[in-house]
């Protein structure tokens, strides 16, 4: 990646917060919370990159530097050349933000009153107003709710409402803070649609927080993996299946009839059902001279590998942690 495509850059960001905490009856006694441990990386524009970690890993504080909500206790951090905590106004022109658990709309507003607002918020111009709205409200099935207040929409409607707001003055890069949190399938497919076709179109780049991996999986080439402030993974996607460690993948075989586990080196029998089993072997290894062996002693029918389940992978990396 060229310097000169670089539109986000951490470097050794720290964010640490005083807290007080009650002990007993009177005495108060006061910590430090590294939420964020001298963290770096860089995002190319036009990336789609996937930032996920288990509670309190620091996602929410890391966006909340990216957008200047927050000033870092130590470190350098650039978006699109802007210091946030410095020129937070000035980013807002760059950046768009969705918080899945809140709505930056007008509660009793219909929607397309709140567009009105963030239009003179954000002086748009008219007419690319105009097309940046019709585009989202094409794309994101908003036609029929324009003229409803944003307390009558249901969840999935007002996220679909809440991205577009965030992008009515054409953003760089777009920051989604768990942006299918709650939503039914279609909701989810019909979100993660509309941010493929916004990257692959417009060229937007975005980072995306969330515990949902089909979202990372369906949208996201990169990842990085936070836990206790601190990245643990920051990679091609493809990756991370082989990290986890002590990760397997699966031969699943189909025999003529019901037998005995196969016993064959370099795997486990985990399953067996009828005549199909399930042997477990290291995500690392080859299944080749796995499917020779047992090709050559049992009466073999089919056969297919599966790979290592990322929920596995990752339940595993949080597993590993401390
Ligand atoms: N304003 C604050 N004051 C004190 N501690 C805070 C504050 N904000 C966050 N923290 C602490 O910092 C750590 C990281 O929190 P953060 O919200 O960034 O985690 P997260 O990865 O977004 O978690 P989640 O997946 O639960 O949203 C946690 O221990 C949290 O309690």
């Amino acid at each position: 990646m060229g310097v000169a495509d670089e539109l986000i850059s951490l470097d050794r960001v720290e964010k640490v917060f005083d807290v007080r905490r009650r002990v007993g009856l009177m005495r108060r006694e006061k910590r430090q919370v590294r939420a964020v441990d001298g963290i770096s990386f860089a995002i190319a524009r036009g990336e789609v990159v996937g930032y996920i970690g288990p509670n309190g890993a620091g996602k929410s504080t890391t966006i909340k530097m990216l957008t200047g909500i927050l000033t870092p206790s130590g470190g350098r951090l650039r978006v699109a050349g802007i210091d946030p905590a410095r020129e937070r106004m000035r980013l807002a022109h760059r950046i768009g933000v969705v918080f899945g658990q809140r709505t930056t709309l007008w509660w009793d507003l219909p929607l397309k009153d709140s567009y009105g607002l963030m239009r003179r918020m954000y002086r748009i111009p008219a007419a690319r107003y105009a097309e940046n709205l019709e585009r989202c409200v094409e794309r994101l099935d908003l036609a029929e709710l324009l003229d409803v207040p944003v307390r009558q929409l249901s969840l999935g409607q007002r996220m679909r409402g809440d991205i577009a707001a965030a992008l009515l003055h054409d953003p760089e890069v777009l920051y989604l803070d768990e942006p299918t949190i709650g939503l039914d399938v279609v909701s989810k497919a019909k979100v993660r649609g509309f941010l493929r076709q916004l990257n692959e179109e417009q060229g937007t780049t975005v980072l995306l927080t969330t515990h949902d991996l089909q979202d990372i999986e369906q949208l996201c080439e990169w990842v990085m993996v936070i836990d206790h402030g601190r990245l643990m993974y920051d990679g091609a996607l493809g990756g991370l299946h082989a990290l986890g460690e002590g990760s397997e993948r699966t031969l699943v075989v189909d025999l003529e009839r019901e037998l005995p586990p196969v016993e064959v080196a370099g795997a486990r029998v985990v399953r067996v059902e009828g005549p199909r089993q399930w042997l477990a072997f290291p995500a690392g290894a080859s299944a080749a001279p796995l499917v020779a062996a047992v090709a050559a002693e049992y009466p073999l029918v089919d056969l297919s590998v599966r790979d290592p389940d990322i929920e596995d992978v990752i339940a595993r990396m949080y597993a590993g942690r401390g």
